[in-house]
């Protein structure tokens, strides 16, 4: 077993810090899509340089590595009680390295178990086959694209494309407004998985697995191949784009499955992943324990030349916007001169705070004065050198939309001039930075070995009670690039964006599939 245990760390690990060629093909054509300068392209050109860093560094491709997902085939015969023994052993260990973010959170104590295992933590799933080989696949998906998946009950009214009947135009809609609700809060340009049919249970299960297809593979049933192609295409002219910038890609991937349910009930069910859409898998020999194939890595040749990444902090002119440099603590008078569109390059100290420190700081004092600060939407990975000095492996923003009824009364209460983030935030907050001068900063979704690095220095932490993605990090950056948008003025890109992508969600109402 310990060498099955080996080759289950080696996939963790690669899952967590390589991704995919036909993942990366999609990335680069996406690329391709992009005028020069553009925020999209900007955004994309990070997201490149971050994927080689993490290659390179061996490290997180993103901070948030999911709930490890298994999706094991086994010879009759197998024990698969010792194999959930080393897999759990492995995740631990891979816990330990850094290659794993410690996730698994006590839902009712909020307690963090520090090692990825926990009750229903990580998930196993196996099944027999007639085949002398173990085949696993893993899947680390991401907290803020899981929160983006959503099923469908029809028939159903949805906005912009009304009545969505018990048909496959009815199931063409519900696709189409899964793409549009997400926007960029789950870190487009994304990939969906589509399951129709099942139970609430089943049918999120088979969305899930369509995610383990090749996204360069043809669906075997013809009518769902012509559906897939026509949401590739349909949904890319919602003009979403990435992270929710606007822009030519949306979508990476579509990939629909389709099972049978039970006559009362039809249920389209979507599994939405971002663009660090990391899973990987292998074949194991059994005698041995150890891998004899990659399953996911025989798509690009090995000589492909790397492309150039000019990221964000080298391209200043987007689309006519500036590049202001900013030094903590940040003044009322420097935040009123940006405009959405802006890069903001920062430098100095900002601290760290998620879901656990927003509900705490409500009715609590903050450990450290916050007037004039930057609060950084960010669960990172760390781990304590050999010095016992805290060190940063990955560190990119989380979903700021669910900070929205605490954001605008802690600006307030705490002065804070800048809050760093991914998506946006909402009406409330929005009011709030006209209000006392503050203003909103999109980061890079997944980029966290970027923003890793531009991390110069962690001056200690508070609120380790919450656990390591929750607790409050104090952290000097240097050169930390993020787009305002939203600015001090009322503005806000997401806001505009989800209007003019529901426009044109309207325009794709008219029945296609009869
Ligand atoms: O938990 C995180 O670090 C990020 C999360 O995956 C998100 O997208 O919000
Ligand atoms: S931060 Fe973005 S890239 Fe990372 S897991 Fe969340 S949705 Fe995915």
């Amino acid at each position: 077993m310990e060498a099955f245990k080996q080759s289950i760390l080696e996939l963790i690990t690669e899952t967590s810090t390589n991704l995919p060629p036909d993942v990366r093909e999609a990335i680069r054509a996406a690329r391709e899509k992009e005028d020069a300068g553009t925020r999209a392209a900007l955004a994309l050109a990070t997201i490149s340089q971050n994927i080689d860093m993490a290659e390179e560094n061996v490290s997180p491709i993103c901070q948030d590595t999911g709930l490890p997902t298994f999706e094991i085939h086994v010879p009759v015969g197998a024990n698969q009680i010792r194999m959930t023994a080393a897999i759990r052993e492995a995740v631990a260990e891979a816990t330990r390295l850094g290659k794993l973010r410690p996730n698994s959170v006590d839902s009712l104590t909020g307690e963090n178990s520090g090692d990825n295992l926990g009750e229903g933590t990580p998930v196993i799933h196996f099944t027999q086959w007639e085949k002398d080989e173990i085949e696993v696949r893993l899947i680390l998906k991401g907290g803020g694209c899981e929160n983006k998946n959503i099923q469908y009950s029809l028939p159903c009214e949805l906005p912009g494309l009304g009545r969505a009947g018990r048909d496959l135009d009815g199931i063409r809609k519900c696709i189409l407004h899964s793409v549009y609700q997400a926007q960029g809060q789950g870190c487009s340009a994304g990939f969906i998985g589509v399951g129709i049919g099942g139970d609430r249970t089943t049918g999120y299960e088979l969305a899930k697995k369509q995610l383990f297809r090749k996204v360069n593979d043809t669906n075997p049933n013809p009518e769902l191949a012509k559906l897939e192609e026509y949401i590739m295409e349909k949904a890319n002219t919602l003009s979403i784009g990435t992270m929710g910038f606007g822009g030519n890609t949306t979508l990476l991937g579509c990939k629909i499955g389709s099972m049978n349910r039970i006559p009362a009930s039809f249920f389209v069910s979507v599994a939405y992943n971002c663009w660090a859409f990391r899973r990987q898998g292998v074949t194991i020999d059994p005698e041995t324990g150890k891998i004899k194939e990659w399953l996911y890595k025989d798509e690009i040749p090995a000589d492909t030349p790397k492309q150039k990444n000019d990221g964000l902090t080298v391209a200043p002119q987007t689309e006519g916007s500036r590049q202001i440099e900013l030094t903590t603590p940040i003044t009322e008078e420097q935040i009123r001169q940006l405009k959405v569109g802006d890069v903001v390059i920062l430098n100095g100290l900002i601290h760290t705070g998620r879901d656990a420190l927003h509900k705490y700081l409500i009715d609590h004092d903050s450990p450290v004065d916050l007037e004039g600060g930057v609060i950084y939407h960010c669960g990172p990975v760390m781990l304590k050198d050999k010095d016992g000095n805290w060190e940063v492996k990955a560190a990119g923003p989380t979903t700021s939309i669910r900070e929205e009824p605490y954001q605008a009364d802690i600006i307030k209460k705490f002065g804070v001039r800048a809050v760093i983030g991914k998506g946006g935030m909402g009406k409330k907050t929005l009011q709030a930075l006209k209000e006392h001068g503050a203003v909103y900063l999109n980061a890079i979704g997944g980029a966290a070995q970027y923003y890793a690095d531009c991390i110069t220095q962690v001056d200690g932490v508070d609120m380790m009670e919450f656990g390591i993605p929750e607790a409050m990090w104090h952290l000097h950056v240097k050169g930390f690039a993020a787009i305002v948008t939203m600015d001090a003025h009322g503005n806000s890109l997401h806001e505009d964006v989800e209007k003019s992508s529901l426009e044109k969600l309207a325009e794709l109402k008219e029945p296609v599939f009869k």
